[in-house]
C-alpha cells in the first residue's frame, strides 16, 4: 500500500522500494542513485509509494485486488476499515429489534470504536484545559456540571463515557451538557482540541436514548437487513451535524459511532467525493444522526425520496466560523431554513474555536433570542500547552530547513501546513525523494487518496503529513507531536485564525505539542496579530518580531492583558465584551482580578511561564536566511551545516521505536515531547540555537491557573439519575 502523493510517487525512486511500492512500473529506467538513509538513519520508518493501480478500481474490486496485494485477507487498518473501503461504510453498532431499547456489548466492535490507537486520549496537562476561565453571555446562564456522573446521562451513555477514558468533562461539555438539557439553543467557543464534539453529541444522543422507538422513523430490523433485498427507508434524521470538511465529518462520524455504541440511534454520514449509491444505502438503513457537508447534504435534501429532515430536532453546524464563508452561503441558506424541516421545533447549536462577526450575525437570524453562549478562553485564543516557535527562514531555505528541521528531533507525527495545493505537492516530491515517509491531504486528492492519507498518518505508516489549511481543519488525530507552519496563512489564507486552528491540531486535551512556523518578510501582515497570540500563551517571542510587542509590554507589568487588545472581527466583539464584563462579575462569581479570558491577573501574563531566559531574541540560523535587521552570528561551519542533515540522534534510544507510530501508547512516554524534541541536532550549525527549532514544549508553567469557574464543586454524591423526562 502507498500513502504518499501522486507526483512524488510518480517521479523517480531513490529510495530502494520494494518493487510493490514502485508508483509506476513503466516509468522509464532511471539509473539510483544510493538511496538517501538518513531520515531511517535518524529513525523516521520507511516511506512507501502509492499503488494507483489498485486505488483506480471500483468498491469491490478494490477488496479483491487488496487480497492479492497483500497476499492476505482484506487488511483491517485504523477504525476498522478494509483499506480502499470508504470512511461512510465503517461499522456501526446493528441491533436485533429484539433487544428493546438498549443493545448487549459487542466486544470485537467495542475494540475497534474504544481501542486507545484509534483516538486521542487525554493528556498530563489535562488540568490546564480544565483551567480556563468560562464566560457565558447573553441573558441565560446555566450551571455547569462538574463530573459526567451529575449530568443526569442515560445509564448507557454513561457507559460509552467512561469506555472512551473520558473521566473529567472539559469545560465546554461541563456548560453544554446542561444547556442541551434544558434545551437551549447554543453559540460555543472554545480552544482547538477541548472536546467540543463530545460536548453536543453526547448530551443529545442521551437525550434521545430511550426514545428512539417513539421518535425515529420506521425503519427494517439492521440484523436482517440484506442490501438489495430488504426494501430501504428513507432516510429521517432527528440530528443534523453540518461541517465544512470531508475528513471533520468522518472524524465526527467516528466519535458518534462511539456514543451511539449500544444505542438504537444509528449515525451515517455523507460528504463529496464519496459515491452517491453507496450513501444512499447506508441512509435506506435508517439515519438517526447525520453528519454532512454542506455539498451533499444539499444535493440529498434535493431528493426528498432519499432525506427528509422533518424530523428533525437538533442541528448542529460545527467550525461554524468556515461554514458561514461567503462559499458556503448558498448552502447554509437552504440547510438551515429550507428542505422540509419544522424549523420552530429544532435546537439550533454552532460550535467553533473562532468566531467572527459574520458568524455571531449568523447566529442572531437564526438562533433563538434567548440562547446561551459560552465561551472558553478567548475566542481564537491558543494554548499554553502548545509551544509555538517562530523561526525566521527565507523563502528559498524553506526546503533546507524542513528537512534540517524534520532530522533535528527525533521523529514523531508530524503536520506540516502549506497554502497552496501546488505547494503540498512540492513539498510531498521534495521531502519523498529526501525519504522521508510522508503524505499530502489537500482537496486535489481524490477522495480514496485523501481517507488514505489520514489512515495512514493515524497508523504511523506515513507520519509526516503536508496538508492545506482548509483539508486538514478540525483534524484530531492522535499523537500529533509537531505542525510544523512550512507557510504561515497570512491575511489572504485566513490569518490568524487560520493559524490558530493549524496549531490546534497539536497539543489536544491536555498534551503537550509544538508548533514551529517559517516566517519572512512575507508573512509581515500577521506578524502583529501573530505576537499577540504567542504573548497570551507566554510565548518567547523572536529576535525579529520583538518590534511588534505592544508598546508597554513587559512580562511582569500590570494591565499588560489590555495591552494584547485583538481586533473585533477575531474576538466576540465590543457588545459581547460588555456582557462579558457584567459576566464576570455577576453570577459566576469570576474573581475580580480574572481577565475575560480567564488568566488570573495575579500571576497571568506577567508570570513568564519559562525561563525567562528564553525570552532573549534568537538570532536566525544564517543557513536559512540572511537578515539584514537580525544580529548577524558570528561564524557558520559550513561542515557543521552540512552534517546536521544526517546527524545521527544524539541519544538514539530516546528515538520513538519505529514501530511505535502503529499503536501509538495511549500516554506517550512521559519523557515525550520534553525531552525527545529538545534533543539538538547532534552538530547544530553553529550560528542556529538548537531552541529555535526543536525546543521542548517549555516547562509546564509552573503557576497552574486556579479554576475560576466560581460555582462550588458539588460534593461527591451518587450519579444524578437519568433524567428521563427529556
Ligand atoms: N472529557 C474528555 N476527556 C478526555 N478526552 C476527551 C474529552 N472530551 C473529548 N476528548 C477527546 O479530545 C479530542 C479532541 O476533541 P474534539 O475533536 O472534539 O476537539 P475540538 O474542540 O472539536 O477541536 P477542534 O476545534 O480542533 O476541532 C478527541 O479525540 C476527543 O475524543
Amino acid at each position: 500500500m502507498s500513502f504518499t502523493g501522486g507526483l512524488a510517487a510518480a517521479l523517480p525512486d531513490n529510495g530502494g522500494e520494494p518493487a510493490s511500492n514502485q508508483a509506476d512500473a513503466t516509468a522509464p529506467a532511471v539509473e539510483a542513485a544510493a538511496p538517501d538513509t538518513r531520515p531511517q538513519d535518524h529513525g523516521w520508518v520507511a516511506k512507501q509509494g502509492y499503488d494507483y493501480e489498485l486505488y483506480m478500481k471500483s468498491a469491490k474490486d478494490l477488496a479483491e485486488a487488496q487480497a492479492r496485494f497483500t497476499g492476505k485477507e482484506p487488511q483491517v487498518a485504523v477504525g476498522g476499515l478494509a483499506q480502499g473501503k470508504m470512511a461512510f461504510d465503517a461499522a456501526v453498532y446493528e441491533w436485533n429489534d429484539d433487544f428493546g431499547d438498549v443493545g448487549p456489548r459487542f466486544e470485537e466492535l467495542e475494540k475497534q470504536l474504544f481501542g486507545a490507537e484509534n483516538h486521542v486520549r487525554a493528556g498530563i496537562n489535562f488540568e490546564k484545559v480544565q483551567s480556563l476561565d468560562v464566560t457565558q453571555e447573553g441573558s441565560i446562564r446555566v450551571v455547569p456540571i462538574r463530573k459526567f456522573e451529575d449530568a443526569a446521562l442515560h445509564p448507557v451513555m454513561l457507559e460509552n463515557v467512561q469506555l472512551a477514558g473520558y473521566e473529567i468533562p472539559t469545560p465546554i461539555q461541563q456548560y453544554c451538557l446542561p444547556s442541551i438539557a434544558k434545551g437551549y439553543d447554543i453559540v460555543a467557543c472554545a480552544q482547538t482540541g477541548s472536546g467540543k464534539t463530545a460536548a453536543f453529541l453526547i448530551p443529545i444522543l442521551s437525550k434521545l436514548m430511550g426514545k428512539a422507538k417513539k421518535l425515529a422513523a420506521p425503519r427494517p430490523n439492521p440484523a436482517l437487513f440484506e442490501p438489495g433485498i430488504t426494501p430501504g427507508v428513507r432516510a429521517e434524521p432527528l440530528v443534523l451535524i453540518v461541517c465544512p470538511t470531508r475528513e471533520l465529518a468522518t472524524q465526527i462520524f467516528d466519535e458518534a459511532r462511539r456514543f451511539c455504541y449500544r444505542t438504537m440511534l444509528r449515525p451515517c454520514v455523507i460528504y463529496g467525493g464519496g459515491r452517491v449509491g453507496d450513501q444512499i444505502q447506508q441512509l435506506s438503513k435508517g439515519c438517526d444522526l447525520l453528519i454532512g457537508t454542506p455539498g451533499r447534504l444539499v444535493d440529498f435534501i434535493n431528493r426528498p425520496h432519499v432525506l427528509t429532515l422533518k424530523r428533525l430536532k437538533y442541528m448542529v453546524i460545527d467550525e461554524a466560523d468556515e461554514m458561514v464563508s461567503s462559499d458556503w452561503e448558498t448552502e447554509m441558506k437552504t440547510i438551515m431554513s429550507g428542505g422540509d424541516q419544522e424549523e420552530g421545533n429544532i435546537t439550533y447549536m454552532m460550535f467553533s474555536a473562532t468566531f467572527p462577526k459574520i458568524c455571531r450575525d449568523l447566529a442572531k437570524e437564526h438562533l433563538a433570542h434567548d440562547h446561551v453562549r459560552i465561551r472558553v478562553g478567548r475566542a481564537g485564543s491558543s494554548t499554553e500547552n502548545i509551544k509555538q516557535d517562530v523561526v525566521y527562514c527565507d523563502a528559498s531555505m524553506k526546503r533546507k530547513a524542513l528537512c534540517d528541521l524534520l532530522l533535528a528531533a527525533p521523529p514523531c507525527r508530524t503536520l506540516i501546513f502549506v497554502n497552496s495545493q501546488r505547494a503540498a505537492d512540492e513539498v510531498d516530491d521534495f521531502i519523498f525523494n529526501a525519504n522521508f515517509p510522508c503524505t499530502t491531504l489537500h482537496s486535489g486528492r481524490t477522495q480514496l487518496e485523501r481517507e488514505d492519507s489520514i489512515r495512514a498518518f493515524r497508523s504511523g505508516k506515513a507520519p509526516i503529513m503536508i496538508a492545506t489549511g482548509v483539508s486538514a481543519r478540525g483534524l484530531d488525530v492522535h499523537n500529533v507531536l509537531h505542525v510544523i507552519n512550512y507557510d504561515l496563512p497570512s491575511a489572504q489564507y485566513g490569518g490568524i485564525e487560520e493559524y490558530t486552528h493549524r496549531i490546534g491540531r497539536t497539543g489536544r486535551i491536555g498534551n503537550l505539542g509544538l508548533a514551529t512556523s517559517f516566517y519572512n518578510e512575507r508573512d509581515a501582515d500577521l506578524a502583529e496579530t501573530l505576537v499577540k497570540t504567542m504573548l497570551e500563551t507566554h510565548q518567547a517571542i523572536p529576535d525579529f518580531l520583538q518590534s511588534f510587542i505592544p508598546e508597554g509590554f513587559t512580562p511582569k507589568g500590570e494591565g499588560d492583558i489590555n495591552l494584547l487588545k485583538f481586533d473585533a472581527d477575531s474576538d466576540n466583539g465590543e457588545e459581547d465584551a460588555t456582557e462579558s464584563a457584567e459576566a464576570a462579575g455577576g453570577a459566576w462569581g469570576a474573581p475580580e482580578a480574572t481577565s475575560g479570558w480567564g488568566v488570573p491577573a495575579a500571576g497571568g501574563l506577567g508570570e513568564p511561564t519559562e525561563n525567562p531566559t528564553t525570552l532573549t531574541p534568537v538570532p536566525a540560523d544564517p543557513t536559512w536566511a540572511v537578515q539584514p535587521e537580525v544580529q548577524q552570528p558570528t561564524a557558520v561551519n559550513p561542515v557543521a551545516v552540512a552534517s546536521s542533515w544526517g546527524a545521527t540522534p544524539v541519544n538514539p534510544s530516546s528515538v520513538a521505536p519505529v514501530n511505535s507510530w502503529g499503536a501509538a501508547p495511549v500516554n506517550p512516554p512521559s519523557a515525550a515531547p520534553v525531552n525527545s524534541w529538545g534533543a539538538a541536532p547532534v552538530n547544530p550549525p553553529s550560528a542556529a540555537p538548537a531552541n529555535s527549532w526543536g525546543a521542548p514544549p517549555v516547562d509546564p508553567p509552573s503557576a497552574v491557573p486556579q479554576q475560576t469557574w466560581g460555582a462550588p464543586t458539588p460534593a461527591e454524591s451518587a450519579p444524578a439519575p437519568y433524567d428521563d423526562s427529556w
